[in-house]
């Protein structure tokens, strides 16, 4: 079979494998949008500026040899009620994802970025969206819905859509379990409640704002807090900004990144020990409603950046569970730090498992399939 390409664009990174039946070859690019942008590329690592996503994927094409590819996959984070499986991507689609855009701002434009470059560039290789909501298509509507005026939400579309659907599908699969808490903690985070193999409930939801306290989004808020900064002068654009880009823990401690959280913390800095409290208490604040939504959770999962690499964090998240049935295995917990396989670190009646998410392979392999 010939090799798949798949470009992840996330909010803060760019990542990329390029699939052949007997070969992986991984690339990374990290803090896009500053001058000491770093490329992690088959085992080597460089350094350069990347203004914004374009100079990341040009810098993706120098490294990558191939000649002749089944597909190329992209990950498009919102893909409303229209897209809920891998899509061919068209101009017809290529505009739906663009629509879409003001829904996932810090998103579906990066997408877009990479589907057209590369549409540009391989003209005649099928390339194929795989949208984070697709999984949560299953939401039910006691779930989805918002207590809005009927007509206001169905006319504009309001409604819980859920993200980091790729992730919480490959990371089932993986845990081969049907019942799951699943948190996936990168730069945006989100809590995802698993019945029966399928998602129910979700922290995220029209977009993806809600729910947990991310790198540099807000996640939960009272939904006067908007009102009150219009009242005090602030304008629309410049608020989603605040909450979109300022918010979260580089709001709360001055920086996005988690080890740089932590780093503040470890020397004192009463701002990050904060942030961090803040941090974990909302992910326990959602595991315990979703232990309420689905009956006999088998597993809590912890998955993607800081879940996989933070052990100090699920330790914070876990710590207070007992009475719940969550509980660490101290040990295991430290040992599982960056491993590459599914890890058990609880003790307790509900499993805890580190399972390292691969956003990537979960899109080749639909990719794959549709073409
Ligand atoms: N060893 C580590 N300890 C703590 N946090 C880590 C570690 N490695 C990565 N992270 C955090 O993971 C986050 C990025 O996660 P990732 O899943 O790659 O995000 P995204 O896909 O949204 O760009 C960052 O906050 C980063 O600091
Ligand atoms: C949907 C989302 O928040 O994605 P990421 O974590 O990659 O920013
Ligand atoms: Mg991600």
């Amino acid at each position: 079979m010939k090799p798949v390409l798949v470009v992840n664009s996330g909010s803060s990174s760019l990542k990329y494998q390029l699939i052949s039946e007997n070969r992986t070859i991984k690339g990374l690019i990290e803090e896009i949008g500053s001058d000491h942008a770093r490329l992690r590329h088959d085992g080597h690592e460089e350094t350069r500026a990347a203004k914004d996503h374009d100079d990341a994927l040009a810098w993706m094409l120098e490294k990558l040899e191939f000649d002749e590819l089944l597909a190329v996959g992209h990950r498009v984070v919102h893909g409303g009620t229209k897209y809920t499986g891998p899509t061919i991507v068209d101009d017809e689609v290529e505009a739906g994802i663009e629509e879409l855009s003001p829904l996932a701002p810090l998103h579906n434009p990066v997408n877009l970025a990479g589907i057209r470059a590369l549409r540009k560039l391989l003209p005649d290789v099928p390339q194929v969206a795989v949208f984070d909501t697709a999984f949560h298509a299953t939401i039910p509507a006691v779930a989805a819905t918002y207590a809005l005026p009927l007509d206001l939400a169905e006319t504009h579309g309001i409604r819980r859509y859920g993200f980091h659907g790729t992730s919480c599908q490959y990371v089932t699969r993986r845990a081969n379990l049907d019942n799951l808490i699943i948190c996936h903690l990168g730069n945006g985070a989100s809590a995802t409640a698993v019945r029966d193999g399928r998602s129910v409930d979700t922290s995220m939801g029209l977009s993806p704002l809600e729910g947990l306290v991310m790198g540099t989004r807000s996640g939960d808020l009272d939904p006067a807090v908007p009102f009150h900064l219009i009242r005090a002068g602030l304008d629309p654009a410049a608020i989603e900004d605040i909450l979109t880009k300022k918010s979260g823990l580089r709001g709360l401690a001055g920086a996005s990144d988690m080890r740089a959280v932590r780093e503040k913390a470890a020397n004192g800095d009463e701002d990050a020990e904060r942030a961090l409290d803040v941090y974990a208490y909302r992910i326990r604040k959602y595991i315990g409603a979703f232990l309420a939504v689905v009956p006999g959770v088998q597993a809590l999962v912890f998955t993607a950046g800081v879940g996989e690499n933070d052990w100090r964090l699920r330790a914070e998240v876990c710590g207070p569970l007992s009475h719940l049935g969550i509980e660490l295995d101290e040990d295991a917990n430290r040992a599982a730090v960056g491993v590459g396989e599914p890890t058990s670190i609880g003790t307790g009646p509900i499993q805890v498992l580190v399972i390292p998410t691969d956003e990537e392979s979960e899109i080749a392999s639909q990719a794959a399939a549709v073409v």
